[in-house]
């Protein structure tokens, strides 16, 4: 056990041998959006509308989950389309791209389709206000970050960024309360046949203000926080991993290709089939962490741990997801001891050594060593989307295109902030359409 000091005060890291006693203690005890929006700086960032009641949550566990084989090919369709309005034309020649501000727009596109549905998704003023959202937001975090805490309040409003939310906040009002208002009204006229999106399905699950036109539309902006950046970044380590490993395109592609002729094609729900794209996202999220802690949680009251450990009330406490899984007496054995070495198919190769392990260590699988997610009651709900997504994406581009570095170059190294890791946005692959 040992602190961390950031700026804006201590983090507690313990040790994940109590995830299982910690991850079922009732929130009034352990609480994961307390370090959230302490962590966004909720109060600048208006993220402390996650202490607000967990509508987007309980929307994502009871309906967009349990429904994601049948959003896939209106997902599908959307991909296309981006694609189509995004992707440069590479027919027969490299073309350099900085492929993370590509996939942006494709996920904002794509995810959008099924958060705030086809009325709004293909919207230009949506698609820039989701995007800038969460980049607003981390330059207020980042900024403030630098500061003691008791500086925030004085120094939050006089940021630029902290008008620009304020300013991405009105549009999405301005944008998502029409729809809310039609979409009820037709319904209320009995000529609606509702969509299958989020949007409406928070609309029909949410109780009392959490239903109010405005609130959905700041949710929504908090979903588009939580997932746009996060999915664009997996998606582009996986992308610069496989150039960096250009060995492991063709057993990709041929089980992408041999899934879609055997199983009816990306209409059927083929998308858990693909289990060697699944182990190399993990993988590459192993090496490639969102962040190097997780299971940030705040304790609401003295905690007395099994081992007799106390945690007082009022601590910020998290695990050190990224460190749990580069110590070699707890990563499962692959291909070397190193747990620096890559190894993308370490986890397939687990889950066909027997039949209990057949539904672990998946990409969205969580557990007490595999905290990238989370674990328990606050863990990431859109994981699973977050899963069918990537592969969607990735495994069309796969079939699409050939990516390489540019000559003389190689992978780019992450970036930090504080606890975060990201993708280098800037560094450039070169593609070219395979067909
Ligand atoms: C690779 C992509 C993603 C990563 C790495 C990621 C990671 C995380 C993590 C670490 C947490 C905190 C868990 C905890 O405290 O135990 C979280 C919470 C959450 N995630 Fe994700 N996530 C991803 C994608 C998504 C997507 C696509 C959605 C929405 C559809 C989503 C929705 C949420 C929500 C609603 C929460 C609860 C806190 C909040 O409202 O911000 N996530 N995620």
């Amino acid at each position: 056990m040992f602190r961390v000091r950031r700026n804006d005060g201590e983090i507690l890291v313990i040790s994940n041998k109590h995830v299982d006693e910690l991850r079922s203690m009732p929130e009034e005890h352990v609480n994961g959006m307390d370090a959230h929006v302490k962590n966004v700086c909720g109060r600048y960032t208006t993220g402390d509308i996650l202490l607000d009641g967990d509508l987007p949550s309980r929307v994502i566990q009871q309906k967009l989950t349990p429904s994601l084989a049948a959003t896939a090919p209106l997902m599908k369709d959307e991909l296309d389309y981006a694609l189509d309005v995004e992707f440069p034309d590479c027919r027969d020649k490299w073309v350099s791209v900085s492929i993370y501000e590509l996939l942006l727009r494709v996920v904002a596109r794509v995810s959008g389709r099924v958060l705030v549905g086809p009325e709004i998704c293909r919207q230009e003023e949506w698609l820039y206000t989701a995007i800038h959202f969460t980049e607003n937001s981390y330059a207020i975090i980042m900024t403030l970050r630098i500061l003691p805490s008791y500086l925030h309040a004085l120094v939050g409003p006089l940021l630029p960024a902290y008008w620009r939310v304020r300013a991405n906040l009105a549009t999405a009002k301005r944008i998502i309360g029409p729809v809310v208002r039609e979409r009820r009204a037709k319904e209320a006229a009995g000529e609606y046949k509702k969509e299958e999106d989020v949007l409406q399905w928070m609309m029909d699950m949410g109780v009392g203000r959490e239903a109010q036109p405005d609130k959905l539309a700041h949710r929504q902006l908090m979903l588009s926080l939580a997932g746009i950046h996060t999915t664009t970044m997996s998606i582009s380590h996986a992308i610069y991993d496989l150039c960096a490993h250009p060995q492991y395109f063709d057993p990709l592609r041929d089980e992408l290709s041999y899934v879609i002729e055997n199983h009816g094609g990306w209409r059927r729900p083929i998308i858990p089939k693909f289990r060697k794209l699944d182990s190399f996202l993990r993988e590459s999220q192993r090496m490639n962490p969102p962040a190097l802690i997780a299971f940030n949680r705040v304790a609401r009251k003295e905690l007395k741990l099994s081992d007799n450990v106390t945690i007082p009330a009022g601590t910020h406490f998290c695990m050190a997801s990224d460190a749990i899984l580069h110590d070699p007496e707890i990563l499962p054995a692959g291909e070397s001891d190193d747990p620096k070495v890559f190894d993308p198919f370490r986890w397939v190769r687990l889950r066909d050594e027997s039949p209990e392990n057949a539904h672990r260590y998946q990409f969205a699988t969580t557990d007490s060593n595999s905290l990238h997610f989370g674990h328990g009651k606050f863990a990431c709900p859109g994981r699973f989307f977050a899963s069918q997504q990537i592969k969607l994406i990735l495994g069309h581009l796969l079939l699409r295109y050939d990516f390489k570095y540019p000559d003389g170059k190689g992978r780019p190294l992450n970036m930090g902030s504080d606890e975060n890791v990201f993708p280098d946005p800037a560094a450039r692959v070169l593609m070219r359409r395979r067909c």
